[in-house]
């Protein structure tokens, strides 16, 4: 009873529903101290073995089973003779997944070895990630999203609909995993640059948690994918007999302000304050609203807006290597001016302010905007949507990009508009005319979106461009010369992210933590990579990349007085890869 003991002297109800209960196991949800009139989920647990171990993908190693393990586990005969451990495995499904030759395939592929083994699901990624990442994440899950409802087998993560009003914990409670660190979430309204994909959009929140393992270490059990479904408004998804979500248009307004202020809540009374929900894919009407109205009650990030805003910020700092100059010496022009747009912007004038120590509103005067209808400017200020406001410049109106290159005289152009081919060839030469080497970044994503392609921009600028993107580019060879584009995609940054925020127990975002975020990935980039016109490092490296920015971001909480794990760790890289998901095999007893 020494728990329940513990309660009464901190002065908690016997009946809280974190209570122990005799044998000092927590009563998560709640059963033992439940009244009789009080619902319950009956969740049992026991050892799987034989024919359910082989089905149970958190467990199952298939032919790799040892002899001992096979008898002492019923699997005799369940299995061929022989024995093929993990590496060879390894092998023999890499051989299989290079031979499907539609990348979707390889998708499902992957999907199928999750749900039957997901050690080894996380042994390829993490082994083969330069060669998975465009198959597990954009741009071919941009692909599996928009066909979800045909290529869809067995649900994974939660769907939360409106049908689910009123009782969004009971659903939670569902999930049979209960210590929840990380949850990605979307809405499916602005799936990539692909628009609005409703329910179909759960392709995201499974792929970025896969991410979350693979690239942060966070243990699979430990993450939990939701979309929530308020409708949708794409009416080819709404008229499709496969389409997987509620068949009705968007909520809107208070209908769907009430809808997230219970998932919010629920999220908070069922895994505590120290879960991380990161809304992925909002569209921007919604997703400011979110991250100013949670963040200051909730850990929440959105990784649209902070975390595309610490990768660009990384690759900028670091392309002053090959640029030259300080960070205010140079000129932003933005193609795009919602989510991405304006947060990168945001987050490359707060560095600079800092560095120069000068007011924000002075440094934001280096960074211009161009959206659906032309350059930013003071004169339009009126009608603007409120991120916009802080980016509405004194300047006469200018209606498209290329006369703002003209205009503005960039010597940085990022795209952020998730239109594809809107770089074209006109505007890259303007801007390969006014500089020696112009840095484009095509962040829109997947490949179909991007501003413009590694080949036409290097073509265009004659050679002299560096040149990332947010979905990638085979490299490419002008002149005898091989280029190698480098890959701008918050893929960097949040797992290391959510990392740095897990080992320290934070209980808050804060904007320096992205500034640490992306200082740690722009100190990862090395010479042998700036040799190459790199500004960022590999991912193959990407486990090492995301310890240090978990240490950086650990560090920066503690210093913010943010973190809730003490005594801090005096070696915090040490300690963020202590905590890394390692999906080797275990030996069964
Ligand atoms: N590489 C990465 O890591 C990331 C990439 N992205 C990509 O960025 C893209 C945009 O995402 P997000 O910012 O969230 O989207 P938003 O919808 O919030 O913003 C899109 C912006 O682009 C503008 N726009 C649309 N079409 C045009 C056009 N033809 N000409 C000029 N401007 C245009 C819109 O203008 P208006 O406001 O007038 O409608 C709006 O300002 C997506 O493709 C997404 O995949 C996003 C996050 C991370
Ligand atoms: C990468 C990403 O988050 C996006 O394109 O939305
Ligand atoms: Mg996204």
């Amino acid at each position: 009873m020494e728990s329940t003991l513990k309660d009464l002297r901190d002065g908690a109800s016997v009946l809280h529903p974190k209570s122990s209960v005799a044998g000092g196991v927590t009563d998560i949800y709640g059963e033992d101290a439940a009244t009789e009139d009080q619902l319950v989920t009956p969740w049992t647990f026991s050892v799987a073995s034989g024919y359910s171990l082989l089905r149970d993908p958190q467990h199952n190693k298939g032919l790799a089973f040892t002899e001992r393990e096979r008898d002492a586990h019923y699997l005799c005969g369940l299995l061929p003779p022989a024995i093929i451990p993990q590496q060879l495995q390894e092998k023999k499904l890499m051989q299989n997944i290079r031979n499907y030759q539609v990348p979707l395939q390889k998708y499902m592929a992957m999907m199928d070895l999750e749900e039957r083994n997901e050690r080894l699901f996380y042994k390829l990624l993490i082994d083969n990630v330069e060669e998975l990442l465009p198959i597990v994440y954009t741009p071919t899950v941009g692909e599996a999203c928009q066909k979800y409802g045909s290529i869809f087998k067995r649900p994974q993560g939660l769907y939360i609909s409106l049908k689910e009003r009123g009782k969004i914990l009971e659903v939670l409670k569902n999930w049979p995993q209960r210590s929840i660190q990380v949850i990605v979430v979307t809405d499916g309204e602005r799936i990539l640059g692909l628009g609005d994909l409703g329910c179909q959009g759960m392709g995201i929140p499974v792929g970025k948690l896969a991410l979350y393992t693979a690239l942060g270490g966070v243990r699979p059990s430990a993450c939990l994918p939701i979309t929530i479904d308020v409708g949708t408004n794409n009416e080819t998804l709404l008229n499709d007999e496969f389409y997987i979500g509620l068949r009705q248009k968007r909520a809107t307004g208070q209908e769907y302000a009430e809808l997230l202020q219970e998932f919010m809540t629920a999220v908070k009374q069922n895994y505590g304050e120290k879960v991380l929900v990161q809304f992925e894919d909002f569209a921007n009407h919604n997703a400011f609203e979110l991250l100013a109205k949670y963040g200051t009650t909730h850990l929440v990030f959105n990784d649209d807006i902070q975390g595309t805003a610490s990768v660009v910020l990384a690759g900028v700092v670091a392309a002053l290597k090959l640029l030259g100059g300080k960070l205010s010496d140079h000129t932003f022009l933005f193609l795009g001016a919602g989510e991405a747009g304006t947060g990168i912007a945001e987050l490359i004038a707060l560095e600079m302010s800092k560095q120069a120590k000068a007011p924000l509103e002075e440094t934001r005067k280096k960074i211009w905007l161009v959206d659906s209808k032309g350059l930013i400017v003071s004169s339009r200020k009126e009608s603007l949507q409120h991120f916009k406001k802080p980016w509405a410049h004194e300047h006469e109106p200018v209606k498209d990009l290329l006369g703002a290159v003209k205009a503005i005289k960039p010597t940085i152009l990022i795209g952020s508009s998730g239109v594809g081919r809107t770089f074209t060839k006109e505007i890259i030469e303007a801007l390969a005319s006014i500089n020696e080497k112009p840095l484009i970044m095509a962040l829109s994503n997947p490949t179909s979106q991007s501003e413009c392609t590694a080949e036409e921009a290097y073509n265009w600028t004659k050679g002299k461009a560096i040149f990332a993107s947010g979905s990638p580019f085979d490299p490419v060879e002008y002149e005898g010369k091989v280029f190698v584009p480098g890959q701008a995609n918050n893929a960097y940054i949040f797992p290391g992210f959510g990392l740095g925020l897990v080992i320290s127990g934070a209980i808050r975002v804060h904007d320096d933590m992205l500034l640490s975020a992306s200082e740690a990935l722009a100190g990862q980039v090395t010479e042998e990579n700036f040799e190459k016109g790199l500004i960022y490092p590999p991912f193959s490296n990407i486990r090492k990349i995301s310890a240090n920015i978990a240490a950086k971001v650990a560090a920066k909480a503690y210093e913010l007085g943010l973190a809730t794990h003490l005594p801090r760790p005096t070696d915090l890289v040490k300690y963020a890869e202590s905590c890394m998901y390692s999906p080797v095999y275990r030996n069964y007893r």
